[in-house]
């Protein structure tokens, strides 16, 4: 990991209509503005071009080489930034759908994809009812992207709350952790933030997630209301820029020196136990 490194990051919290079409031209001029404001990676909301609900899915999906990725392949080369592709349905291989986040250089050439692993599947008593794996499939890979900036590992919403992911990818050296993410307004409120802090302060890590903004009229929306407040978390668990739940942009400086003093000051890295702790994959 290198010192020093400093570059600036803008999550793009997108109002995501029910019109696919619509969606990419917005993502565009947003992505657009944030470059002229000085952004290198920019990062877009979960479910970017479509409404996020298993009804609308099957609906919305296309494969890799869809109108979307040939959208976001030309919007990081017009904007001259590496984008992250916030996620979109993917029609993949034997017609499965994934969750799928696609990372783009300023040349236009992908250098990453991620597929959602841990399906939001949960059902919260009066609150909220997901089934996600009614309608997608899993991914089964860890997704670890190199840029000129460092390392940046990449998860999608619901993978946030599995700490493993971003603990692997301190380990193997990623400066950031990015979650397109779009949490709902029974969850958001309670665990959103607190999430974000513990996956940077666990990890001595920046952390940023992007979420769709708030949308509350039901006609527009595709029926789930997503939380907003893409955030912006350093390596000591300072929100160091958010929002609330409008559509806008979040800008904030990472610079990598954050990641080293941190873990000089507590160097818990280092002060690891493996020894002692039993392999908890097998259950208790
Ligand atoms: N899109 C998602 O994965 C939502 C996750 C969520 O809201 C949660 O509480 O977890």
């Amino acid at each position: 990991m290198l010192r020093g490194m400093k570059f600036k990051i803008a999550l793009v919290q997108l109002r995501v209509s029910v019109q696919k079409d619509a969606n990419l031209l917005r993502a565009r001029s947003q992505v657009l503005e944030a470059a002229r404001h000085g952004a290198n990676v920019v990062v877009l909301p979960e479910c970017f071009n479509s409404p996020y609900g298993t009804a609308h899915f099957p609906a919305y999906a296309e494969p890799l080489a869809g109108p979307t990725c040939t959208a976001l392949s030309q919007i990081a080369k017009d904007a001259g930034v590496h984008l992250i592709g916030g996620s979109f349905p993917e029609l993949g291989e034997g017609g499965k759908l994934f969750n799928t986040s696609t990372v783009w250089d300023p040349a236009g050439t992908r250098i990453g994809i991620h597929r959602k692993i841990h399906l939001f599947d949960i059902e919260v008593p009066n609150g909220i009812r997901f089934k996600e794996s009614d309608a997608l499939s899993a991914g089964n890979e860890m997704t670890m992207i190199s840029t000129p900036f460092g390392r940046i590992g990449l998860g999608i919403c619901y993978d946030l709350r599995f700490p493993e992911l971003a603990m692997c990818a301190a380990r193997a050296d990623c400066v950031l952790m990015v979650y397109p993410g779009a949490f709902n307004m029974t969850t958001g409120p309670l665990h959103w933030e607190l999430l974000l802090r513990a996956r940077a302060l666990d990890n001595q890590m920046f952390v940023a997630a992007c979420s769709p903004a708030r949308v509350e009229d039901e006609a527009k929306n595709g029926g789930y209301v997503a939380y907003g407040h893409s955030s912006v978390v350093d390596p000591m668990g300072k929100v160091i820029a958010t929002t609330d739940g409008e559509e806008g942009i979040v800008y904030a400086d990472v610079d990598t020196d954050a990641i080293f003093a941190a873990r000089q000051a507590i160097p818990v890295t280092k002060q690891r136990r493996f020894d002692v702790y039993p392999d908890i994959s097998k259950g208790p």
